[in-house]
């Protein structure tokens, strides 16, 4: 099995080229693949990287993405599993490495261009400085929840980023908390699970973001959850639209809010490839 590995802010993914789609990606292939110490080093999660044609579930997000006046001319389907098997319906960071894959590859060419995920179309662009950009479209509000680390609890924003978040700003100090366990949350307002940020405004237009991610654990970045964290700074300055520096454990994300989307800007490598010989997969 072909594999190339890549990190957008040191979130870091496996990356599997499927050109037929053909490949039976079952979640203990995913957990072997992500496995930090078994196998090739691990990741945070998988990106399959599938033509929309040979995915069904791809032709009817285009589909109605159509129906809705925006018809895209995407080639590409994002499918993206988180580590533990479980599937998502967007990762910004990986959809940056995503975008870097694909140009690398030869399968797109530099610049702009749409890439389909379970969130919907999104557009790419890749800068000639490095760096990748991805339209996140409009976060979306839904209200308050908490989030309960050890024996304290943490109010938090209800944002829904096509993934759910919870993002909590604190005036603790995030780099003192203790994220070695899931923090507990609110099942009845996230049914399907929660990724929490928790984070310090830290300056104008600046803060320092954790996260504890859904199906992947504490990781040292997280693109829609530093979108989350912008929105939930922005709500408390006052000041609704601009551009935020999201310092996070794996480096620095740039976000955007806007009237009508959401911007997400930062480097994206590529730092590996290989090939994995069947008798070594499950
Ligand atoms: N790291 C990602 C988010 C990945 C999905 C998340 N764990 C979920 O289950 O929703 C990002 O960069 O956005």
């Amino acid at each position: 099995m072909r594999f190339v590995k890549g990190h957008g802010t040191q979130n870091d993914f496996v990356i599997l080229p499927d050109r037929d789609g053909g490949l039976d990606l079952h979640a203990p292939l995913i957990a072997e693949l992500c496995d930090r110490r078994a196998g090739i080093g691990g990741g945070d999660g998988v990106l399959r990287v599938v033509p929309v044609k040979l995915s069904p579930e791809a032709v009817q997000i285009a589909e109605r993405a159509r129906e809705a006046g925006a018809p895209t001319t995407a080639e590409w389907f994002m499918d993206y599993r988180n580590a533990d098997g479980s599937m998502a319906e967007m990762c910004g960071n990986g959809l940056r490495v995503f975008a870097r894959y694909l140009v690398d590859a030869g399968l797109a060419d530099p610049g702009e261009f749409d890439v389909v995920t379970r969130a919907g179309v999104r557009r790419v662009r890749l800068d000639r400085e490095g760096d990748v950009t991805v339209d996140m479209g409009m976060p979306k509000v839904l209200g308050e929840s908490k989030a309960g680390i050890g024996l304290k609890e943490y109010d938090g924003l209800v944002i829904d980023m096509g993934n759910p978040h919870l993002a909590c700003v604190t005036g603790e100090p995030v780099t003192q908390l203790d994220l070695s366990a899931p923090p507990a949350f609110d099942p009845a307002v996230f049914p399907q699970g929660v990724n929490v940020e928790l984070l310090n405004a830290v300056g104008e237009r600046r803060v320092v973001m954790r996260v504890y991610e859904r199906g992947s654990g504490e990781t040292p970045s997280c693109g829609t959850g530093a979108v989350a964290a912008a929105v939930a700074a922005a709500r408390l300055g006052g000041d609704p639209l601009g551009t935020w520096a999201v310092e996070v454990p794996g480096g620095l994300l740039s976000v955007t809010l806007t009237e009508n989307t959401s911007l997400l800007t930062g480097p994206a490598v590529l730092v590996a490839s290989g090939d994995i010989p069947a008798a070594h997969l499950l």
